[in-house]
């Protein structure tokens, strides 16, 4: 297992090789690195680097409109789950001060005969940048699928059946959410982009971690930089998946930091996927994660009332 800077690093192309050995190796590292650290660098994901360009390049479109014209995308009802959140609306559980971004979020599309259609709302399309939703909608369904490989690489390592997740994510509430954290233009008060949290969901699949600034706490209780290579994604687990499995893998505590002086003229693009199940989903602690020496830690609880609980927490839900 190679190490990538701070973080462990695996080959999505092992697991879909058909080849047992690389299959369960990969099984094995990706289970250790989650259960020690939370967070992985995957290479060959599945996500195409010219789908990658054109989704920043969007984004970055999008973020350059005037601030008229994007507030016509942020729909109060919406609780920010859709469409646009100016500046300074969100901050993290616990703190009162609101992180210094602003971020659009495309959910889930359903195409199929599913009645979970009629609990989403629609996504928000944005008239200014043409291929800003067409392309959000590529990337979603690709991080979907690299995200429902890597669950059941997880199902395996946690001795489920293969393929435990696939119904519980096809159709579910995930977000991607592409964030802008605008230019510092005056001596910052906190040195934080993004406040130190824990993400809410089963994984997060992470593009653009490759800017400088986001940082994970350790075992030992130090911020430590997240840097992958150009070619891979960040994943980490969420409290959802950190839950289920009874704190055996770890979701872990990471924050953004501002950049030094000499890039305070800079933005910082990112591109979270937070994969999230059907709110219906059973994150009772599993069978499998409890034992006389691990009692469960948590009582019974849906995906939807859990998520529910930390919108509000985190000031986006009234
Ligand atoms: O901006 C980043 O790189 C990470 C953002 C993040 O952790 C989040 O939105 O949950
Ligand atoms: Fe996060």
């Amino acid at each position: 297992m190679a190490t990538v800077h701070s973080i462990p690093s695996v080959d999505l192309a092992e697991f879909r090789s058909g080849d047992p050995a690389k299959k369960a190796a990969f099984v094995k590292a990706l289970g250790k690195a989650y259960e020690e650290v939370g967070f992985v660098a995957v290479k060959n994901h599945g996500i195409s680097d010219q789908l990658i360009a054109q989704l920043y390049d969007n984004v970055r479109a999008f973020f350059q409109l005037p601030s008229s014209t994007k507030s016509k995308y942020e729909i109060p009802e919406l609780a920010g789950q859709r469409g646009y959140t100016s500046f300074g609306k969100e901050h993290a559980k616990g703190f009162d001060a609101p992180d210094l971004k602003e971020f659009f979020q495309f959910g889930q599309s359903v195409e199929d005969e599913d009645p979970v259609k009629d609990a989403y709302p629609n996504n928000v399309t944005v008239k200014e940048v043409p291929e800003f939703t067409p392309t959000l909608y590529r990337a979603f369904r690709g991080f979907e699928d690299s995200g429902a490989a890597l669950l059941q690489a997880i199902a395996i390592y946690l001795g489920l059946d293969e393929h435990f997740f696939d119904g519980k994510v096809h159709n579910g509430n995930s977000i991607l959410r592409a964030i802008h954290y605008p230019p510092i233009t005056q001596e910052p008060a906190s040195a934080i982009r993004a406040e130190q949290h824990e993400d809410i969901n089963l994984i997060t699949l992470l593009v653009g971690a490759s800017a400088d600034g986001l940082q994970i706490l350790d075992k030992q209780g130090d911020w430590v930089p997240v840097t992958s290579l150009p070619d891979q994604i960040v994943v980490n687990v969420g409290d959802m998946l950190q839950r289920l499995t009874n704190n055996r893998l770890k979701s872990t505590t990471h924050r953004v930091v501002n950049p030094p002086r000499e890039l305070w003229n800079t933005s910082r693009f990112s591109i979270p996927f937070f994969l999230h199940p059907k709110s219906d989903m059973d994150l009772t602690c599993l069978p499998q994660c409890v034992d006389a020496t691990h009692p469960a830690e948590y009582p019974p609880i849906t995906a939807g009332a859990y998520l529910d609980e930390r919108l509000r927490e985190i000031g986006l839900k009234k």
